[in-house]
């Protein structure tokens, strides 16, 4: 960034309607001031590195981008690198060298349980004081809830797990979404006249419960509803993760293209079938309840 701006804080990931508040501010305090919107994020999520442990995440930083230039209009997302030394920084210096100095933050907005810096030091009273004497302007959002308790990535992340999608979709706000290039199958389901195209699951992400969605798939400014399937696909003898977009009302080749599959609701598990006529049925079957899903949406 090299212009001043309104710097919303903190990772971001689902985009969901807590961050919305804070985006929301952050837009607005930037039309106030005739300066661009920010928002700061990590390509890697700090609690990766603060426990130890990879945090399954709901979003690429592309998409998570995405999400909040669409949903939000922030104009900027500044995406800075997390390492040791990022994580051990004092919260003084991280604000002073990173946020003002690096980013020319005239305006800092975080939410309600924002840490940083070294042992999560820097908090919202802190970061308020150090703005006040700066001269910088601050705004601390208040935590946003939905049916009593606080909405967060990790309350998404449990409820994706679960193959909630449907409630999942209700805390983002929007639907999920994933984007990745479409890579070769096994060409099997075009003989039992069921077409798919097959994405590639980037590894960082967190996979949704497998079974069959509900979904928009999104390429060439086009939105077309499809079934997708998330699995092994035990009936055939699949053996890793896949997937697998059904794209209704639509014959065309995609390899290699970028699809967005916009995910709504769960429809089933995924099982083994006994025989291919039985998958089938049971995929033309739920491609009549996602037809039906979107036809008055
Ligand atoms: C909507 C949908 C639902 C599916 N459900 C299952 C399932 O429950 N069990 C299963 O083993 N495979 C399931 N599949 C995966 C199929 O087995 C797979 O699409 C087919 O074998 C083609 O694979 P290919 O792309 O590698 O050719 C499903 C696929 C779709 C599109
Ligand atoms: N429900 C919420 N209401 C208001 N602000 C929120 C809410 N959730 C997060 N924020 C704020 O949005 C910013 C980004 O949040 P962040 O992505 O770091 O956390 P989170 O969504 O709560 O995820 P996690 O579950 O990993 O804690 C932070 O400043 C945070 O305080």
């Amino acid at each position: 960034m090299t212009r001043p701006c309104v710097l919303a804080l903190g990772f971001f990931d689902g985009v969901h309607i807590g961050h919305g508040g804070l985006l929301r501010r952050t837009r607005e305090t930037a039309d106030r001031l005739g300066v661009p919107a920010a928002a700061l994020t990590f390509d890697t999520h700090p609690d990766t590195l603060v426990s130890g442990h990879s945090v399954p995440l709901l979003n690429t930083p592309e998409d998570r981008a995405a999400l909040m230039r669409e949903y939000y209009g922030i104009d900027e997302v500044l995406t800075l690198h997390f390492d040791r030394e990022t994580m051990t920084q004092p919260w003084e210096r991280f604000a002073e060298e990173t946020l003002l100095g690096r980013y020319h933050a005239v305006h800092l907005v975080c939410g309600h349980d924002f840490r940083f810096g070294d042992r999560g030091a820097g908090n919202p009273e802190k970061l308020a004081a150090f703005c006040a004497q700066r001269g910088i302007g601050f705004d601390r959002i208040d935590v946003i809830e939905l049916d009593g308790a606080p909405v967060s990535s990790t309350r998404i992340r449990a409820l994706l797990e679960a193959g909630d999608m449907a409630e999942a979709v209700r805390c983002l706000g929007h639907p999920h979404v994933l984007t990745g290039p479409v890579v070769s199958g096994r060409h099997l389901g075009r003989t039992i006249g069921i077409p798919t195209a097959n994405l590639a699951l980037p590894p960082q992400l967190l996979c949704p419960r497998h079974g069959v969605y509900a979904a928009l798939a999104c390429f060439d400014g086009r939105r077309l509803p499809a079934v997708v399937n998330i699995g092994s696909r035990p009936t055939v003898g699949g053996t890793h993760v896949t997937v697998e977009p059904w794209i209704l009302d639509f014959d065309g080749d995609l390899y290699s293209r970028t699809l967005r599959l916009e995910f709504y609701t769960f429809l089933r598990p995924e099982r083994k079938f006994d025989s291919l006529d039985e998958l089938r049925a049971a995929i033309l079957h739920n491609a009549e309840q996602t037809r039906e899903f979107f036809r008055d949406r």
